[in-house]
């Protein structure tokens, strides 16, 4: 099926889902059923996420989902809107810490170090699981300095040629440096959309993380910035864990080999995003990709 035509942010036409599309003779889980339905888990995973609750005061956003982060994959959240998958993406690096009413509980682990730990360190912990947001954040620095600023905090480095080689081959991986290399001194606002959203890339990618985090990455992006994002992240996947937060199905249909469903603080299904988006377990998860609600 070919994915690439479209850009929008349309639900699944069904008739993209063939011969083998939503069986309807399997019987679905109830659409009162708030068991996650499909495999969360993985071998050998980058992240172990358990028992995890979200409250914001006294709400509740995230309830008791459990899920692993593989290594080398893409795995995309998916859901309507207010259901919890921006909650669930910011305790991956503790951003949720920011936000003073938040409460996270459960286990959340990185390689086997438990990220809540009192120990751990936020800053280091946010270099090994960087963040790229739905609006592009450059610095208000020069293309090199948006770069080279977590490599030189974080003490990657121990001289200029370095830096210079950390700045190139961050960029190169971004997919940015043949368009920037001349002009590396410009300020990043300077650049286009799309370039500013991958220098942000470069800069995560600098700091040698093990995860990077996308909430809504093209969001804010034109329909061909958008296509060199999600090549750029087919790339990344091959260094990287990739945890992406999308309202496109088509592009999480495009760019994920698996996909969360989330509904109301629920994690609904989990699976292969083929299996998903053609043969999907749960009610909820067939109604929100046919377009039924969301
Ligand atoms: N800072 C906050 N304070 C209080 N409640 C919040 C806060 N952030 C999110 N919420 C609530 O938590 C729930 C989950 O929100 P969240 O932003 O994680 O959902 P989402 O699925 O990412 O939504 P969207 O797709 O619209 O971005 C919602 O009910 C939202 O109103």
């Amino acid at each position: 099926m070919d994915l690439t035509a479209d850009m929008t942010n349309q639900p699944f036409p069904t008739q993209l889902f063939g011969d083998d599309a939503i069986d309807t003779a399997e019987e679905k889980a109830k659409p009162s059923s708030r068991q996650t339905v499909g495999d969360p888990f993985v071998e050998n995973p980058r992240m172990i996420c358990r028992d995890v609750y979200v409250y914001y005061a006294e709400k509740c956003a995230i309830n008791n989902v459990s899920i692993d982060v593989g290594r080398n994959e893409v795995l995309a959240m998916i859901g309507p809107s207010g259901c919890g998958k921006s909650t669930f993406l910011r305790c991956l690096n503790r951003m949720n810490d920011t936000v003073g009413t938040c409460r996270v509980e459960g286990d959340i682990r990185l390689d086997d170090m438990n990220i809540y730990d009192p120990s751990v360190d936020v800053v280091p912990l946010r270099a090994s699981v960087g963040m790229v947001f739905q609006k592009p954040n450059p610095f208000p620095k020069s293309i090199f300095d948006n770069v080279a600023y977590g490599p030189k905090i974080h003490g990657l480095v121990s001289n200029k040629t370095e830096l210079a080689e950390i700045v190139e081959t961050s960029l190169t991986k971004a997919g940015l440096w043949n368009e920037v290399k001349d002009r590396l001194h410009e300020p990043g606002t300077g650049l286009s959309g799309g370039q500013q959203q991958r220098l942000c890339i470069a800069r995560a990618i600098a700091v040698s993380p093990e995860v990077i985090l996308m909430d809504e990455p093209c969001s804010a992006l034109d329909p061909i910035a958008t296509a060199k994002v999600e090549e750029l992240i087919a790339e990344l996947r091959e260094q990287f864990s990739i945890v992406i937060v999308t309202h496109a199905m088509q592009q999480a249909a495009r760019v994920s080999q698996r996909t969360a469903y989330f509904h109301l603080g629920d994690l609904i299904e989990v699976g292969p995003t083929d299996r998903i988006f053609t043969n999907p377990r749960h009610q909820l998860t067939e109604d929100y990709i046919t377009g039924r609600f969301g």
